[in-house]
């Protein structure tokens, strides 16, 4: 076992690659950054170092594998490079692991073959996760690349809650269930809300609300996961971006047959153009709130379709855990949104919850309480970091192997 303290954590995604180097001693991030608009043409590249200013620069990245080299540049620069000693593995996002990946896992090819089989229930997320994957042992094959699936900490749902209401053999002959997304999330928000409480969270029984591009809902008991809105592929749930959420399967067979769309057709419609996208043409919660509040009816109505199925998830989860301590809001309109968090959350007094106007229009990067004191269940702001709790996952195994 070498005394590498570093661990480079990857977040590929269809065009983007967001990357944390992070010293496991202590927690300090030596860099981060985010390479976009990867395959575009008008790429950019934005690399934090731990001190001195950000850097931006403008360059096209053809793929993956440009991209990677380019950060790759920048962290050399910083004197911190992939070749560095000090590097004890590198942790990659990875967002569907299946029935066999629930817990953190040292890639090999047969590892990685695996991965590539669920390419089909994860269409927008296994193959950019597979390149980052490969370029980065390509580029350091001696290390430790680990998997942390976004699956994982889902695996633990009852099976009544797992179970899709079909014919069983069918189900599992073609491993149809509901799996969930995020976790690596709502696994670190549920316990960093426990921890804002001053609870164990153990104790605590927390509903987490990971609203980003992407969102999903999540019932945590006593530090584990019962349910979640997210299902086989991460198109269930709430009111997305550009993804639908719910939506009555009988409106698949309608447009086919009907409507004359292919199945890829209706895949493509209902991921990436339907959602806040598809109901008022932006996925942007910021521009949604402004022509809202400036009366367009059309972003209206997507603000509030997508406030309204936020409060069934809401709703259906305080049934689920039977008590609730805290409702913990995270990722980017949950962190950033104050609107969103008081219209999912008005009128629930008789539920115990609350929000205080105040508390609740404070800026802040801090996980933060935003319900008053009399109220039974604490509404929380929690900022996710899943590049930390990655790199955590990714150390620990390198260092138990
Ligand atoms: N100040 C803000 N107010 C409202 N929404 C915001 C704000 N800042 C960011 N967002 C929303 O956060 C979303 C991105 O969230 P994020 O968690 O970064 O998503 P992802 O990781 O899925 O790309 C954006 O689409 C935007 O709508
Ligand atoms: C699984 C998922 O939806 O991830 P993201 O929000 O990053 O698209
Ligand atoms: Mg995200």
């Amino acid at each position: 076992m070498s005394g590498a303290t570093r661990v480079l954590v990857l977040n590929a995604g269809s065009s983007s690659v967001k990357y944390q180097l992070i010293d496991m001693l202590d927690g300090s991030r030596l860099a981060s950054g985010l390479a976009e608009r990867i395959g575009e043409g008008n790429g950019r590249l934005v690399h934090t170092p731990l001190s001195g200013v950000r850097r931006e620069s403008l360059q096209a990245f053809p793929d993956h594998d440009a991209a990677l080299k380019a950060v790759a540049e920048e962290l050399a620069a910083d004197g911190v490079g992939l070749d560095s000693p000090e590097l004890a593995a590198i942790g990659h996002r990875v967002v569907h692991g299946g029935k066999r990946f629930t817990a953190p896992t040292l890639i090999t090819d047969e590892v990685l073959a695996e991965i590539r089989r669920l390419i089909p229930v994860a269409p927008l997320h296994n193959p950019a996760n597979i390149t980052g994957i490969e370029v980065a042992r390509s580029l350091r094959p001696d290390l430790p690349q680990v998997a942390v699936f976004d699956t994982a900490f889902h695996a633990t749902m009852p099976e009544y809650a797992a179970r899709y209401a079909i014919d069983k053999a069918v189900a599992d002959e073609h491993r149809v269930r509901r799996y969930g997304f995020h976790g690596t999330s709502h696994q670190y928000v549920s316990r960093a809300a426990a921890h804002l409480l001053g609870k164990d969270p153990a104790e605590v029984n927390v509903i987490v609300l990971h609203l980003g591009n992407g969102g999903s809902a999540s019932a945590v008991a006593g530090g584990v996961c019962v349910d979640t809105s997210m299902g086989l592929t991460p198109l269930e749930g709430l009111v997305m971006g550009t993804r639908s959420g719910d939506v009555d399967p009988g409106v698949v067979f309608h447009l086919h047959r009907v409507g004359g769309l292919t199945i890829d057709e209706i895949d493509e419609l209902l991921n990436r153009r339907s959602g806040l996208l598809g109901l008022c043409g932006d996925n942007d919660m910021r521009e949604i709130m402004r022509r809202a509040s400036e009366g367009d009816a059309d972003a209206k109505l997507a603000f509030d379709t997508y406030i309204h199925r936020l409060r069934k998830y809401i709703g259906g989860y305080y049934a689920v855990l039977g008590r609730v301590d805290a409702i913990a809001f995270t990722a980017g309109v949950g962190e950033n949104a104050a609107p969103v968090r008081e219209a999912a959350t008005a009128g629930l007094e008789e539920l115990g919850i609350a929000v205080d106007p105040e508390l609740n229009s404070v800026r802040s990067g801090e996980a933060r309480v935003i319900s008053p004191q009399y109220s039974r269940v604490a509404v929380a702001v929690v900022p996710t970091d899943e590049e930390l709790e990655i790199a955590q996952q990714t150390f620990a195994l390198v260092h138990t192997a």
